[in-house]
């Protein structure tokens, strides 16, 4: 089973993704953009605030593919719940947003078009909710992607994927404290992996 954890900058992704390990020793937590090269291109492209929005695309899906056919797929074959603290919303909210201002018409859906031929769509996405003020003040904003106007945009994207897939995505009140966002999420997951079982028994 594949769920991901997604939302804006600073809605407490990484901090509930690090209080699951604790709870789940047995699945596998990764994340995008990730640890190996193709992440580090990612990240220094982060930094950098003067880059080509199609080019940042394709880096991140480099990053991506590389992801699912290293630990991603692999994984899930060994039968693990795999937990990903983002993953392919990230794109296609981030990106469709860079991507607004250029030639490519519809960029939502053409990031989504990139993705439909190889990628392996979660079975459950919790989103972290929260507004764009409150994600760019408590992610620092320090890089490209943290300012309070373009938070604005990528939220609009992601209300569009969750209008688009309701049943696939849990909604969490990111604006409450660290303690209660994490047990909101921690008793999602749990609902989810027993779902997802029953779903299994039912086969
Ligand atoms: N519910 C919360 N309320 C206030 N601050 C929070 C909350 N969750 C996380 N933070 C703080 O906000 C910052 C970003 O949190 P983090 O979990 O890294 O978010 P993300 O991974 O979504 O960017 C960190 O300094 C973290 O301690
Ligand atoms: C995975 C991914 C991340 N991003 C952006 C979101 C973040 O601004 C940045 C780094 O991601 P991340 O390290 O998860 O940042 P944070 O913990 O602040 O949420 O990269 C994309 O634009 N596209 C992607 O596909």
């Amino acid at each position: 089973m594949l769920l991901t954890l997604e939302g804006l900058d600073g809605s407490g992704k990484t901090t509930a993704w690090e209080a699951l390990q604790a709870t789940y020793p047995d699945a596998t937590f990764t994340h995008e953009p990730t640890d190996t090269w193709y992440g580090e291109a990612v990240r220094r492209s982060l930094g950098d605030d003067d880059t080509d929005p199609l080019s940042d695309l394709f880096l991140f899906t480099a990053d991506h593919a590389d992801h699912l056919s290293r630990v991603v797929r692999p994984a899930l074959a060994d039968g693990d719940v795999v937990i990903s603290d983002r993953y392919t919303d990230s794109r296609y909210a981030y990106q469709a947003a860079s991507l607004a201002d250029t030639e490519i018409r519809r960029p939502l859906e053409y990031v989504r078009g990139i993705h439909g031929a190889f990628t392996r769509e979660p079975d459950a996405t919790i989103y972290l909710d929260v507004d764009p003020e409150t994600a760019a003040a408590r992610a620092g904003a320090t890089d490209k992607f943290e300012r309070v106007s373009f938070l604005a945009e990528v939220q609009s994207n992601y209300e569009r994927l969750i209008d688009a897939e309701p049943e696939r995505f849990v909604r969490v009140d990111a604006s409450r404290s660290p303690e209660e966002v994490i047990d909101a999420v921690e008793d999602t997951v749990e609902r989810l992996i027993d779902a997802f079982h029953g779903d299994d028994a039912d086969d």
